[in-house]
């Protein structure tokens, strides 16, 4: 199922707009904020989804009976770029655990490219359910080789994709090739992919604006 925020009039949207704005990237703690924020609310709209059970809970006053979360969450994401969507999601949901993996494109011969992956630090995935974030979704590659790295600590009760921005095309690929019980949390689904894979209008490159240009 995918749950696209852009569908819907909130402050989301201004967000998101400054994401994807040439001049304001030039701010790059600004960028890195948005993402964070963005990552807050769309994994807001995820908790809507998650089991939760009443608590007592008592105040100075009496007790109160509250419905509070139940779901054992990990949060992964992936390197570089997802970082900053990683603390926002970790504001919200701040007693999950938390999985690392880095993810870069090693080019073979002109737009030819493969995913390579050369660092993994993550819990059980056991039975929990998985939160993988980062900001751009193009190829959908880099998320589903991620995914089947995190497999190697468990198999998860029920698994989510929160990403900025989407290609049709990764859509595609990740439903392809994630359970069909998969939620695809995005804040927009933009048009196309040019040649070298970057999302079109998308924003740029998401971890070097954030994080600076890399050798
Ligand atoms: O869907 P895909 O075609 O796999 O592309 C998306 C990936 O590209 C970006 O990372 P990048 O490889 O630029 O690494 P970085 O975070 O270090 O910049 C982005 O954060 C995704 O991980
Ligand atoms: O558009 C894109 C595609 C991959 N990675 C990015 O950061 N941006
Ligand atoms: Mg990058």
């Amino acid at each position: 199922m995918i749950h696209d925020l852009s569908k819907t009039h909130s402050i989301f949207n201004n967000f998101m707009a400054e994401i994807r704005d040439v001049e304001i990237q030039k701010d790059s703690m600004r960028f890195r904020r948005n993402l964070e924020r963005t990552a807050e609310i769309l994994g807001y709209e995820l908790s809507k989804k998650l089991n939760y059970s009443k608590k007592s809970v008592t105040t100075p006053l009496g007790i109160a009976q509250v419905d509070t979360l139940d779901t054992e969450l990990v949060l992964a994401t992936i390197l570089r770029a997802g970082l900053p969507m990683h603390q926002g999601l970790l504001n919200i949901f701040d007693k999950a655990d938390s999985a690392f993996v880095s993810a870069y494109r090693k080019h073979k011969s002109g737009e030819e490219f493969e995913i390579r992956v050369e660092y993994l630090a993550a819990p059980s995935i056991d039975k929990k359910d998985l939160i993988i974030s980062d900001p751009m979704l193009a190829t959908g590659s880099s998320m589903v080789t991620v995914y089947k790295e995190l497999l190697k600590n468990g198999n998860p009760r029920k698994t989510h994709i929160i990403a900025g921005i989407a290609a049709p095309e990764a859509i595609e690929y990740v439903q392809k090739h994630l359970p069909p019980t998969t939620e695809i949390w995005v804040g927009a689904i933009d048009d196309e992919l040019t040649a070298h894979s970057y999302i079109v209008p998308g924003c740029g490159d998401a971890g070097d604006i954030a994080f600076g240009d890399k050798l």
